[in-house]
């Protein structure tokens, strides 16, 4: 681990450090210059110091307690206090992992007037909630959400890990709060396991998802780690109520954001293709953009939606959005179709999950009908009209 060491006997509070740095990590106290826990070591204010008393160094973390570290805290995503699905998956993969080393589970709950969704927690093996309900929270401002989860790990719980959903809002808020503690982080798990030790393996595709790298947190606690979306099974909601939630606060100089926000614009809601129950995906199989069109209605006719390998992306012929696979979603629908997709290393790794899996492909030899539960081996372009025609006659035979 390494921090910010002040050297005060060349130090001449002259503040250009103060003025340079942009965390407002600095400050003069008592005729003394002090670095606080937003500092993250971007080492501006060492070049800025005419007196070179400034230096980044080592601490020695052999002394580092573990047992002090405890539990495993998970972070409620939400929208406007409508809890993400990915917090169950979390709270799912949380107690799989408290098992193994008798941790036990806790929930950090940032928000507004968000005390009645919060409840819904109570139904889970939680053993305490932590909320954050205040006005300032109302939109999600990177700063002063940080400055609340980190209240609660240093004031409340020094959990040993912390799960975050690798979601928009997870991405940001992760590094942020990692950061403060200047501990370790994982970007977008897609396994976790844990050692008697309490030492996370944090399991994720690499090097173009050819390996698995498995990475440890081994000198510092907590360990943070960002899940994908998709690939945990949610935890099953219990019919006991517990009485776990807990009110907290924080200083009001620690609510103030420095982002302010000029509008709120509502997206259109489209269902993403993660939550889709059934799926109808393009490959390169495909010869022409406008041929896509039979996919679309195939999946129009099951209720579905249509996604796709990143070739297709590529060129421009589905948006980004749709795709599936390492470099795009991840997803784990009730059907997927695959129609002319080869079945590489990377798309497979987005969607293994599924429940039925059905293939279209010319190859026998293709990579997908390894995992296919239903392989097709055919022309795409002659088995979907004809999977089509059969559906709107409602005969379902061939
Ligand atoms: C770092 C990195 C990240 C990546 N991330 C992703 C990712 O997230 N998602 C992803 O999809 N890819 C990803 N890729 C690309 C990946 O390696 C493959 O290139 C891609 O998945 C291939 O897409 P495809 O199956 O559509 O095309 P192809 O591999 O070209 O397969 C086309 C298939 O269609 C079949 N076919 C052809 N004509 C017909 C027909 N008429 N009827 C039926 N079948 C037919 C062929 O037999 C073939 O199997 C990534 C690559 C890298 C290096």
């Amino acid at each position: 681990m390494q921090e910010l060491q002040v050297d005060n006997h060349r130090c001449t509070l002259c503040g250009k450090c103060i003025s340079a740095c942009f965390y407002d990590a600095l400050e003069m106290d008592d005729r003394k210059l002090l670095s606080h826990d937003t500092c993250t070591l971007c080492g501006m204010c060492i070049d800025i110091c005419p007196e070179a008393a400034l230096a980044i160094s080592k601490i020695k973390m052999n002394d580092m307690n573990k047992a002090e570290w405890n539990g495993i805290l998970v972070y409620v995503e939400h929208d406007q206090g409508e809890i993400h699905p990915i917090t169950y998956e979390l709270i799912g993969k949380a107690l799989e992992l408290a098992k193994v080393v008798c941790y036990k589970v806790y929930c950090l709950f940032i928000g507004y007037r968000i005390a009645e969704k919060a409840k819904i927690l109570m139904h889970y093996e939680v053993e305490q909630v932590f909320m954050y309900d205040h006005a300032s929270f109302k939109y999600y401002k990177e700063d002063i959400y940080t400055n609340a989860f980190e209240d609660c790990i240093k004031n409340h719980l020094k959990p040993s890990i912390v799960l975050i959903g690798g979601t928009e809002i997870g991405k940001s808020l992760a590094p942020s709060i990692a950061t403060r503690f200047h501990t370790g982080l994982t970007a977008d798990c897609t396994e976790l396991k844990i050692r008697e030790n309490s030492d996370l393996v944090q399991i994720r595709p690499a090097f173009g998802g050819n390996i698995m790298a498995q990475i440890i947190t081994e000198n510092h606690r907590p360990q943070f780690a960002t899940v994908r979306y998709k690939v945990m099974s949610e935890a099953e909601p219990q019919l006991q109520l517990r009485d776990n939630l807990l009110q907290c606060s924080i200083e009001d100089e620690k609510l103030k954001s420095k982002i302010e926000i000029l509008g709120v614009n509502d997206l259109a809601k489209t269902e993403s293709i993660s939550d889709a129950k059934i799926l109808v995906v393009v490959g390169q199989g495909f010869q022409r953009k406008e041929d896509l069109s039979l996919a679309q209605e195939l999946a129009d006719l099951l209720n579905g939606k249509v996604a796709s390998s990143r070739t297709l992306v590529e060129k421009g012929w589905m948006p980004y959005e749709k795709q599936i696979g390492l470099s795009g979603k991840t997803v784990k629908p009730e059907i997927i179709i695959t129609c002319g997709v080869s079945g590489s290393i990377q798309f497979i790794s987005g969607m293994k999950g599924s429940k039925n899996i059905i293939a279209i492909n010319t190859d026998i030899n293709s990579p997908i009908f390894k995992i296919a539960h239903q392989p097709i081996c055919g022309d795409l372009y002659e088995i979907l009209p004809r999977l089509i025609k059969k559906i709107k006659s409602g005969s379902g035979k061939d």
